[in-house]
């Protein structure tokens, strides 16, 4: 599959207008063609207003799942809890009937298959918890079973110093719809031009499509 090409956009409200529009569609599109959706939501600095303009959609929340590409092994009330985040930003308002998911083998199975997913990426080319250099990158782009989903990142070098959890890119790269928001020449440059990274294995095995909202 070629690369998609950066859809860019004013700034950071205007990228998080694109990403929430093409997040409500999928889901919209989801319940109508099985009865339910379910969302990958992510972690970081760049997801809080998409959260925000999503948490106010008029969705069929109730239907609809909601997990994280990875999360830190920290409380929910510390502020670097990416389910923290998720449930201060968008499981409020209309979307606090959707039902969250947590990073766990068998629920996520059972929650499958998801439909949208939403990342970042960092300006190392990891995506969720899946950092180059990582002894675990390989369990988690090629899980010796294949079926493995969720995958335990430890702490320090080269990830950052808080052990994590992370979903293996099997089942980010099913969903119908892949978001990357990113912001920055540097990442920009990875994405149009870099290769070898893990958000590159993630393009090019990614099974539906992928879009690369970006922001100056
Ligand atoms: O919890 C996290 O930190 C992530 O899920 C991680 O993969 C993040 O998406 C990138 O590091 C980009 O982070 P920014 O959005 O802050 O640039």
């Amino acid at each position: 599959m070629s690369r998609p090409t950066i859809e860019p956009c004013a700034d950071a409200g205007a990228a998080a207008e694109i990403a929430a529009a093409a997040i409500e569609e999928a889901l919209v599109r989801a319940v109508q063609a099985r009865g339910e959706g379910a969302f990958i939501a992510t972690g970081g600095t760049s997801p809080g207003e998409t959260y925000d303009r999503l948490a106010q959609a008029e969705l069929p929340w109730a239907k609809i799942a909601v997990t994280l590409s990875d999360e830190r092994r920290v409380p929910v009330s510390d502020p670097m809890s990416n389910e923290g985040q998720l449930r201060a930003r968008l499981l409020v308002g209309k979307a606090a009937a959707a039902r969250f998911i947590p990073l766990e083998e068998e629920a996520i199975a059972a929650a499958e298959p998801f439909d949208v997913a939403l990342l970042g990426m960092g300006e190392d080319g990891h995506f969720a918890s899946l950092f180059p250099d990582s002894p675990l990158l390989a369990e988690g782009l090629d899980p010796a079973d294949g079926r493995r989903r969720v995958i335990e990142v430890p702490a320090g070098e080269p990830a950052p110093p808080q052990p994590r959890l992370s979903l293996t890119l099997p089942v980010i790269a099913a969903c119908d719809l892949i978001l990357i928001l990113t912001r920055g020449e540097a990442k920009r440059r990875i994405l149009e031009t870099g290769s070898g990274l893990p958000v590159h294995t993630l393009l090019a095995r990614s099974q539906g499509q992928v879009r690369l909202i970006w922001h100056p």
